[in-house]
C-alpha cells in the first residue's frame, strides 16, 4: 500500500490511566476513501483511541496519525439550544473562518437545510447528530472521525445516519466510525479493526473478517454425499457440522452446481443453504478465544457486544 493513501494510522498506541491500560499497543490503519470501523463493546478503547487520533489527548506511548484537516464529532458538540440550526452553524463558521455558503452545503449535505431554522432544542436526537456531522463536514475535510454517530437513535435515525455515511462515503470522503453495533459496521464498513479491552483483535475486510462463505447441504447417503463434497470443494474445503450436515467452503453461486452433482451420483439432497456468519458470531469467536473456522455458532451472540 502506498503510505499516500493512509489518512490516519497508529503505532502501538498505548493509554494508561493510572493501573487501568485503556488502550494497550493497537496498531491500525485508514485509507483513503474508504468507511473503516472501530468496532467494540463500551468500555473497550474506542473513544479513547479516537481522542488520541484527533490530537486531544496524548499517548502513554506509541504514535497516532491523522491527516488535516479532519473532522470530528466525538463528544456533543456544544450547540447553543435556543439558536436555530444554522445559526450554531454560522457561529461555528465564523469561528473557524468559514463564511455562510460552507454552512448552506454542510445544511445540505446532512439534508437538513429545510429544517435549518428552526431552534435546536426542538431537534430529534437523529437532526441533532446530523447537525454535529455537518459541523464536522465544514471546510470539506478529508477525514471524517464519527464516535458511536448512532448511539441512542431510533431505527430510523439509525436508518438515516447510515445513508448518510454511505453518501460520503460516496463522495470521496474517509469516514472513520466507532460503534458497538456490528450488525450496523456489517452494513457500511468497507474494513473493521475489532478492539476488546484495550486490545486490538483483529483489522481486515469485513467479508475477510468474516471468514469466507460455505454451502450447507444435508444429503443421503452420507458418506456418498461426503465424497461428492470432497470432490468438489478438497479434502480440507469440507467439513462436518455437529447436526450432521456437511459444511463446503464454496462461494453461494455454487450451490446450483453442488445439488446438481449430488443429484447425479444418486445421492438424496434435502436441504442446501449458503451461510454467511455475521460479524457477530467473528466478534463472539474472537473474544471467547474459540476457533474461527466454525460457520456453524450461534447466531444468539448479540448480547456478547452490547
Ligand atoms: N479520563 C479517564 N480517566 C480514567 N479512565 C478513563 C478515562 N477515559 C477512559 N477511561 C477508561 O478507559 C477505558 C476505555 O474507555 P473508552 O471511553 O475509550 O471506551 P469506549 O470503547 O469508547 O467505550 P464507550 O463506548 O463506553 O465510550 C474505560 O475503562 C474507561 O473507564
Amino acid at each position: 500500500m502506498n503510505a499516500h493513501d493512509t489518512v490516519a494510522s497508529t503505532e502501538n498506541l498505548t493509554k494508561v490511566y493510572g493501573d487501568r491500560v485503556a488502550v494497550d499497543k493497537v496498531t491500525m490503519t485508514v485509507r483513503r476513501g474508504e468507511v473503516y470501523g472501530f468496532l467494540g463493546p463500551n468500555g473497550a478503547g474506542k473513544t479513547t483511541t479516537l481522542r488520541m487520533l484527533l490530537g486531544l489527548i496524548r499517548p502513554t506511548s506509541g504514535t497516532a496519525y491523522a491527516t488535516s484537516p479532519v473532522g470530528a464529532l466525538i463528544e456533543g458538540p456544544g450547540f447553543f439550544p435556543y439558536l436555530s440550526g444554522r445559526a450554531n452553524l454560522r457561529t461555528l463558521a465564523r469561528s473557524r473562518g468559514f463564511d455562510d455558503a460552507e454552512v448552506e452545503r454542510v445544511l445540505e449535505r446532512v439534508d437538513l437545510a429545510g429544517r435549518g431554522d428552526d431552534r435546536f432544542k426542538g431537534y430529534s436526537l437523529g437532526m441533532k447528530q446530523r447537525l454535529g456531522v455537518a459541523a464536522a463536514l465544514m471546510g470539506d475535510p478529508e477525514l471524517i472521525v464519527l464516535d458511536e454517530p448512532t448511539n441512542g437513535l431510533d431505527p430510523a435515525g439509525m436508518a438515516d445516519m447510515r445513508a448518510l455515511v454511505v453518501d460520503l462515503a460516496r463522495g470521496g470522503q474517509t469516514v472513520l466510525l466507532s460503534s458497538h453495533l456490528l450488525a450496523e459496521v456489517q452494513e457500511i464498513c468497507h474494513r473493521v479493526a475489532v478492539i476488546n479491552d484495550g486490545r486490538l483483535l483483529r483489522e481486515g475486510g469485513v467479508a475477510e473478517l468474516r471468514g469466507g462463505i460455505s454451502i450447507r447441504v444435508r444429503a443421503t447417503p452420507e458418506p456418498e454425499a461426503l465424497a461428492v463434497a470432497m470432490r468438489l470443494a478438497g479434502d480440507d474445503g469440507v467439513q462436518r457440522t455437529t447436526d450432521g450436515a456437511l459444511q463446503l467452503t464454496l462461494p453461494p453461486d455454487q450451490a446450483p452446481r453442488v445439488t446438481r452433482e449430488l443429484v447425479s451420483a444418486g445421492i438424496d439432497v434435502h436441504e442446501i443453504t449458503t451461510a454467511e456468519r455475521s460479524l457477530e458470531e467473528v466478534f463472539f469467536d474472537l473474544t471467547s478465544g474459540s476457533t474461527t473456522g466454525s460457520t456453524t455458532g450461534s447466531t444468539a451472540t448479540k448480547e456478547a457486544v452490547r
